[in-house]
């Protein structure tokens, strides 16, 4: 138990939900998955969210305590369902999401609670889709500006379906430290902001510059990813693996930077661990599959590396 409390506090701030594929469905939400993931890798990863008053909430609040996960800071709302989302696929490599809407998790409550637990913790991660509404954007933010000085804040960009806007992404970049997104989102945020489309690399240094932040992350699925930081840009191959659904692989990426960051691992060697993690969750179905042994081993190798 001692063991437990001594390590480092990750956040995985917004939503919370079931993932429904066409055979089954499975527990998901990109900053959930962060806390799962980090869980997993040496971290006390812990969701701050809100479930429904209802069968699915209970449900994944017995599957986080089942896994060793604190539910304590996931409010409950007496009026809003647990949030789901429908996932589909012309290729495995790239899921479809259909958010649906009116959620609990759209109604985060910032409260004395999660003042304490922000100002405790040594990470946080937060996307844009749980910005959609004024309720639960507000309480992110505030839940940020709740946090110390060396707290690692992570903006998981995640842009989902037409729920995002330009003021939330400035705003959210505005509050981070480091910053996690896709190529696909890279081309829209470029656009949205009215950045000159160049080289990955350009615009990660670009935005780094504009927004001050200490790391700029670009994945690129089966091709690894490109980090901006300290000056310098790393790009590490991604490792092949056979693709079972790509659902959770950033989040995981995400999870496992963070952890190993935490622990001063230097940014090459952490983006490999990044790259492996990230490659194993995309061979597994669903966004959190356990694999806390397999994690432990690609750490093991490479740090003897
Ligand atoms: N097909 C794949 N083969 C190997 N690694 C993968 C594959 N897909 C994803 N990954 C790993 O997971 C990371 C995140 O995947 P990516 O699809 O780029 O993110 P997101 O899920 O956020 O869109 C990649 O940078 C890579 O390290
Ligand atoms: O919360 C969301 O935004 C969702 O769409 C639910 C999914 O569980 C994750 O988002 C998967 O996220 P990736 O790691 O980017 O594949």
């Amino acid at each position: 138990m001692n063991n437990i409390k001594s390590l480092p506090l990750v956040i995985g701030l917004g939503e919370l939900l079931w993932d429904c594929f066409e055979d089954e469905r499975r527990p998901g939400g990109a900053p959930a998955n962060v806390a799962f993931q980090a869980n997993q890798l040496g971290c006390q990863g812990t969701v701050v969210t809100r479930v429904g008053q209802d069968a699915l909430g209970k449900e994944l609040l017995e599957f986080l305590k089942q896994q060793g996960l604190s539910v304590d800071h996931v409010q409950i709302d007496e009026s809003f369902p647990t949030g789901t989302v429908t996932v589909q696929y012309s290729d495995a490599n790239d899921p479809q999401y259909t958010i649906h809407e009116h959620v609990a998790w759209d109604h985060l409550e910032f409260n004395d609670d999660l003042s304490a637990l922000m100002q405790h913790s040594q990470a946080v991660c937060f996307g844009t889709l749980a910005q959609r509404e004024t309720a639960s954007r507000e309480a992110i933010h505030q839940c940020l500006a709740a946090t110390s000085e060396k707290c690692l804040i992570v903006y998981d960009v995640n842009l989902r379906q037409h729920y995002y806007e330009r003021s939330w992404i400035e705003r959210s970049l505005e509050a981070a430290k480091m910053i996690k997104l896709n190529q696909d989102e890279v081309a829209e945020i470029s656009k949205l902001l009215g950045l000159s489309t160049g080289s990955l690399g350009q615009f990660a240094n670009r935005i780094q510059e504009d927004y001050e932040l200490e790391a700029v992350c670009i994945t690129r699925g089966a091709e690894g990813c490109l980090i901006y930081a300290e000056g310098q840009e790393f790009n590490i191959p991604g490792s092949p693996v056979e693709v079972t659904d790509a659902v959770g692989a950033g989040d995981a990426f995400t999870a496992a930077l963070i952890s190993r960051r935490l622990q001063d691992w230097g940014w090459e060697q952490a983006a490999i661990f990044a790259n492996r993690v990230g490659g194993l969750v995309a061979s597994q179905a669903g966004a959190m599959p356990v694999l806390k042994q397999e994690f432990e081993q690609i750490s093991q190798k490479i740090q003897n590396s």
